[in-house]
């Protein structure tokens, strides 16, 4: 391959971690474009390909059937040559806590564009730090996802926690002829608060309903007489096999929004922190009518790029992951986001997608 045949991304720009390359590579494979990216996660203390993004390369390198140089631990430099999409039934077997719904995210959207449905099954972390838990996965991606005339199935078999992972899941995928532009802009009211906290291993069931007891308090304060369900919830041992624990909270709105807040037990687990954390993160979301909280913004970046139309979303500031994830959208696809800061205080994201159909149906 000549040099002058990649698109070459610097992982390095802006946030510097995993995410440049998840959607550098499924962009590669949807829009059938070789790809380099360089200086991978150079902004991490240990830089390069950690097991996560080593097995989302070689997963998306087999349903692509592509040519890949730098397919190893702590590569930082991978250069990617896509041929096709194959949907089909594929396996990957972590044997470490990499982050399944990372995988998943690197996965996803390219199956979208696959001749026919396709099953991923993953084992690792389903609820680990820096990643979207497998609870978020489902009860916001998924319908946030719905937006642009896609969705997925996914099955929770069993959670697993750093540091064993042994987490595992399973996620059916039907192809879509295109994506079409969704819009996040109207917040309308507040209707239903509702979620799951979560414990297992040997952490006693008092801490998921310190969790819920609190997280439904704050609510309460905030908002006296909104219905507000958390469930609690201690995951027997053939369900979660370690110690973990962690709540999601959802609120969904009349304008057909669906935000969510997660958080999850480390070393030190109080609930009643926890709890707290997760109220008051998906509160203030509310608090200011925000329609796409601040994990999903970075999310449906992708698919508002390949979407046929024009997709927006009214959000808080941009974070970093989301600069990011416009910037190596921009370059592999050629679309423009625009972005602006509304009197409000909104920021409101647009782009006229690319309009990209599913050359495999
Ligand atoms: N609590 C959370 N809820 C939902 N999504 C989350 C949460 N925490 C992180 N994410 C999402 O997980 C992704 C993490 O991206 P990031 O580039 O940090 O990935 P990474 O591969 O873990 O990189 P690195 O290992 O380099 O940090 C982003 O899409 C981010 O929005």
């Amino acid at each position: 391959m000549n040099a002058m045949d990649f698109v070459e991304i610097d992982g390095s720009y802006l946030e510097g971690g995993g995410q440049a390359l998840r959607n550098a590579l499924s962009l590669s494979c949807i829009l059938g474009k070789p790809v380099r990216v360089i200086k991978i996660r150079a902004n991490r203390p240990k830089p390069g390909l950690s097991h996560q993004h080593l097995h989302g390369l070689n997963l998306l390198r087999d349903i692509a059937n592509a040519d890949v140089v730098g397919n190893a631990l702590l590569s930082t430099e991978v250069e990617f040559t896509p041929r096709s999409i194959l949907g089909s039934t594929y396996r990957v077997d972590t044997h470490t806590a990499a982050s399944i719904t990372l995988i998943y995210q690197m996965a996803l959207p390219v199956l979208l564009f696959a001749g026919r449905p396709s099953r991923l099954s993953v084992s690792g972390g389903t609820n680990v730090a820096f990643a979207p838990p497998v609870e978020y996965m489902e009860q916001v991606l998924l319908p946030n996802l719905k937006r642009f005339g896609a969705g997925f199935d996914l099955q929770i078999q069993q959670h697993g926690f750093y540091p064993r992972g042994k987490g595992s899941c399973q996620l059916d995928v039907q192809p879509v002829g295109k994506l079409v532009a969704g819009q996040f802009l109207e917040f309308g009211r507040l209707q239903t608060v509702s979620g799951v906290a979560f414990c297992a291993g040997r952490l006693p069931r008092s801490l998921a309903l310190d969790m819920q007891q609190t997280a439904q308090r704050e609510i309460h304060r905030l908002w006296p007489g909104q219905q507000c369900r958390i469930e609690a919830v201690k995951l027997q041992p053939e369900k979660a096999r370690d110690n973990g624990a962690g709540i999601l909270m959802t609120a969904h709105t009349s304008g057909g929004c669906v935000l969510g807040s997660a958080t999850l037990g480390e070393k030190r687990v109080d609930g009643h922190v926890l709890g707290s954390e997760a109220s008051c993160q998906l509160s203030e979301y509310v608090r200011k009518e925000t329609c796409v909280d601040a994990h999903m913004q970075d999310q449906l970046i992708i698919y508002m790029a390949l979407a046929v139309g024009c997709s927006k979303m009214r959000t808080g500031p941009l974070t970093k992951h989301t600069r990011t994830a416009i910037h190596v959208a921009e370059q592999m696809t050629g679309v423009q986001f625009d972005v602006e800061v509304e009197p409000s205080g909104q920021t409101l994201v647009t782009c006229e997608g690319l309009g990209q159909l599913n050359r495999m149906l």
